[in-house]
């Protein structure tokens, strides 16, 4: 399970003529999950909408299993193994739950029944309209729909934003499977640096487009130091 996944090198992108990173380096083993931590406009979306393909790219490159995805499109980059899921959801309003998960599925472990089983809510609703979901229901179905494309890694852009804490729990309990339980590699944009380090493995701390730490979830969870400098959290006492 120690193969390179992905390999970012001196990746420096942004948006037209405007760099947002600066020059990003990173190295992930397949199976393994890490969170991309930051403040507000530190360039996290930016990162993970560039493994899209969703930038400019300016210089530097990514390696998908030893591929070079660099200048793929975006739909080729699916094709290529990367499950995206952005932060504004993005699912069809206007078809229904089952509807979104099979427009875009490809074939391989992650099936209908397999994702309704992951999400037994959406079995519930599979009948039921984009539009007629609660913010739970359309985050579960976003990452539902990410799944059914069989991705060697998932992109997931700030999944807990905006929810209920119940629905929080539900989806961080469904998160733990498909990482834990299944192998799913995984990039998880957070804020809240307390709730999603214990379901990684890794983490990255960015600051105006550059990797300011880098380490396991458990280190930077005792080092309070780091995560107040760079994160603006308390000590562990605290809720983050
Ligand atoms: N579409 C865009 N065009 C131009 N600049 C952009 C665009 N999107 C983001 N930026 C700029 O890129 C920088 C990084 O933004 P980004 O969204 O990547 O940060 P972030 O760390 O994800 O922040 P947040 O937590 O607020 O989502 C910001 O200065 C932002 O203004």
């Amino acid at each position: 399970m120690n193969r390179p996944l992905l390999v970012i090198d001196r990746l420096v992108a942004g948006y037209g003529e405007a760099s947002v990173l600066a020059g990003i380096s990173l190295t992930m083993d397949e199976g393994r999950t890490l969170a991309l931590l930051g403040r507000n406009g530190t360039g996290k979306t930016t990162l993970v909408d560039t493994i899209a393909g969703l930038t400019t790219h300016h210089s530097g490159s990514i390696k998908l299993l030893e591929r070079d995805i660099t200048r793929l499109r975006a739909d080729r980059r699916v094709a290529a193994g990367i499950g995206w899921v952005p932060q504004e959801r993005n699912i069809f309003k206007s078809l229904t739950v089952e509807e979104n998960l099979t427009a875009i599925a490809r074939s391989g472990p992650w099936t209908l029944p397999r994702v309704f089983s992951m999400f037994p809510r959406l079995e519930e609703r599979r009948r039921n309209l984009g539009s007629q979901l609660s913010g739970g229901e359309q985050q579960m179905l976003a990452v539902a729909r990410a799944l059914m494309v069989n991705p060697r890694l998932l992109l997931l852009d700030e999944p807990l934003e905006g929810l209920a804490p119940i629905i929080v729990d539900e989806l961080l309990a469904a998160l733990r499977q498909i990482v834990e339980g299944e192998g799913m590699s995984a990039i998880i944009i957070e804020q809240k640096a307390r709730k999603i380090l214990p379901l990684t493995d890794d983490a990255i701390i960015l600051d105006r487009g550059v990797v300011v730490y880098s380490g396991t979830s458990a280190e930077l969870l005792d080092n309070d130091e780091v995560m107040a400098q760079h994160l603006g959290v308390g000590r562990a006492a605290t809720p983050a």
